[in-house]
């Protein structure tokens, strides 16, 4: 028999980052004419999205394992990699999400909730986006970081307004089908439906869902038939719905017994603490199959002796549609009274996810003894990225990091804690990166001398003193006309303001070259650096 899914962990692999590109562009009469290389695209993020048409699990059952696409490596010619697409898992409303050690993820209660399950890696830097006026030619580019990896379980719950309950056969699914736009399976032998199909039914100005779940038997409680297993989806709703057989020919049935015989079947359903007992909630009958003669002569001989005992009761059918409207006008009275009960009670506690403190520390260094000595683990996020996306084999690229790490205050941390150079130090919560420290700043000589990723074939533009700018600039008025003339060859524009105020024309060339300089004097080159390392 098949088995009812509701319980699957899926396998999943985001997609990695592309890594960036390290080009420098060539033209015919400039061989170096400055870097072009590209960043990679994205990894494509997996993402939940809960979808009232989806009513299964059985799907990730089947093929648990999914990955998203990778993000392309960038290129020359500032030519980025494309991301990686998204994939979209559509999962049934009332999936809970929990991790491997069983801590709720979230709970997407309602329609079209999104939850990126697996996040994509983030695409590398190519070198032209490394590039500042201090670093004009960086050889080296970062790597893409690798996505998410790991195990998530999802559960589902069915959360419905309404609950059909009742033997097989009795037309649950027939009246999901009739009275909402959903269409699950009908037939006509028992234990058709394996898994609760929900409807959203729209009564006047509410909407509401109702749910039919698998036909109950005499000892479901006790594993009979599909069991009382999936009873859990029934958990959350508001009301049940009691449909009965008014056309079976099975002379050992009737509406009464098979009534008697699921509220004895629902009674032993032990619900979770907290939670009203299934049977202490709205309960409301409908007779089914009142379209056939029999059916109608029953439900009339029936109908007395079930609202004596206090029910209300609908003469339904879910072929004529007979009864329909009346039931859900109904129905969806009792939905709107209860939430507006349910909205009026303490709201429980949401998962809210709190943006870091600005000046909360991003990593911290643990220092763990070990038969070499101290090793200093540094951990956070950002230098494990960071990690992530150094090319080691590039004394450039490890060059970076060690600016990075620099700059976050890894290094003076690193003294505080006892590291002398030499010191072992991993990045890393887990294996990570081990590294034979030695502080950047003794290295701060060969800094001065030729700053990383400098390329002195690229060193034209030399700095100048206002001085030697002020003699180059008369010298520019005197020749203004003919400056002119050149430019305009160059298919040159723009203006620019001299030191002096005046309103100068000049080529592009010397345009951006003194765009660079002014940047660098506003201190530009700390923003662009910023920029980079992109958070
Ligand atoms: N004449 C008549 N037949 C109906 C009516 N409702 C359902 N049926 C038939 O009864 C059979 C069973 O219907 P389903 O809707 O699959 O019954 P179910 O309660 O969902 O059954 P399980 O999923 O097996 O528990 C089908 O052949 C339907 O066509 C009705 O109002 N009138
Ligand atoms: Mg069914």
């Amino acid at each position: 028999m098949a088995s009812f899914v509701d319980q699957v962990t899926l396998h999943l692999i985001g997609g990695h980052g592309g890594n960036g590109c390290v080009s420098v562009k060539r033209e015919k009469f400039k061989p170096l004419a400055g870097p072009d290389g590209g960043s990679g695209g994205d990894g494509g993020d997996i993402v939940l999205v809960s979808d009232v048409q989806t009513t299964t699990l059985l799907n990730y059952h089947r093929s648990p394992h999914r990955r998203s696409e990778h993000g392309q490596p960038g290129q020359g010619d500032h030519k980025s990699g494309t991301s990686g697409a998204e994939m979209v898992l559509l999962v049934p409303v009332g999936t809970v999400v929990k991790d491997v050690e069983g801590n709720e993820l979230i709970d997407m209660s309602e329609h079209d909730m999104r939850f990126v399950v697996a996040a994509g890696g983030q695409g590398g830097l190519g070198n032209a986006a490394l590039a500042t006026t201090k670093r004009k030619a960086p050889g080296f580019a970062l790597l893409g970081t690798p996505g998410f990896e790991g195990d998530v379980l999802l559960e589902l719950k069915v959360v419905a307004d309404v609950a059909f309950v009742g033997y097989p056969s009795a037309g649950k699914s027939s009246l999901v089908a009739a009275m909402s736009a959903a269409k699950p399976k009908i037939a006509d032998y028992p234990f058709t439906t394996l898994h609760p199909n929900l409807g959203v039914v729209e009564s006047g100005e509410t909407r509401y869902t109702v749910a039919d779940v698998p036909g109950l038997i005499e000892g479901a409680s006790e594993g009979k038939g599909l069991g009382l297993e999936f009873l859990r989806h029934v958990e959350r709703c508001s009301a049940l719905l009691h449909v009965l057989d008014c056309g079976t020919l099975d002379p050992g049935r009737d509406p009464i017994s098979d009534l008697d015989i699921i509220l004895g079947e629902l009674a032993a359903y032990p619900v979770p603490e907290g939670q009203t007992p299934l049977l202490e909630r709205p309960q409301f009958i409908a007779l089914n199959k009142t379209d056939v003669p029999e059916g109608k002569e029953l439900a009339e001989l029936v109908r007395p002796i079930l609202e004596e005992r206090g029910y209300r009761v609908f003469d339904v059918s879910a072929v004529s549609r007979a009864g329909l409207r009346e039931l859900s006008f109904v129905l969806a009275e009792l939905v709107e009274a209860d939430r507006i009960v349910k909205a009026t009670e303490v709201a429980k506690p949401r998962i809210i996810i709190r943006p870091r403190a600005v000046n909360e520390k991003e990593f911290t260094v643990k220092v763990e003894g070990g038969s070499f000595g101290n090793v200093y683990r540094v951990i956070g996020t950002k230098p494990e990225r960071w990690v992530a996306q150094t090319d080691f084999t590039n004394d450039e690229a490890v060059g970076f990091l060690a600016d990075r790490l620099a700059k976050l205050g890894v290094e003076d941390e690193l003294f505080k804690s006892g590291a002398v150079p030499g010191s072992t130090v991993m990045i890393g919560a887990g294996g990570g990166v081990v590294f034979d420290w030695e502080p950047t700043v003794s290295s701060a000589a060969e800094l001065i001398a030729s700053p990383r990723g400098t390329d002195t074939r690229l060193e034209e533009g030399r700095r100048l003193t206002s001085k030697t700018r002020r003699a180059a600039y008369l010298e520019r008025m005197d020749a203004k006309t003919a400056a002119r003339a050149e430019l305009e060859l160059e298919g040159a524009g723009g203006v620019w303001n001299d030191d002096e105020g005046f309103e100068v024309e000049m080529s592009r060339t010397e345009r951006a070259r003194r765009e660079a300089e002014l940047a660098e004097t506003e201190g530009a080159e700390f923003a662009e650096a910023e920029s980079a390392d992109r958070d």
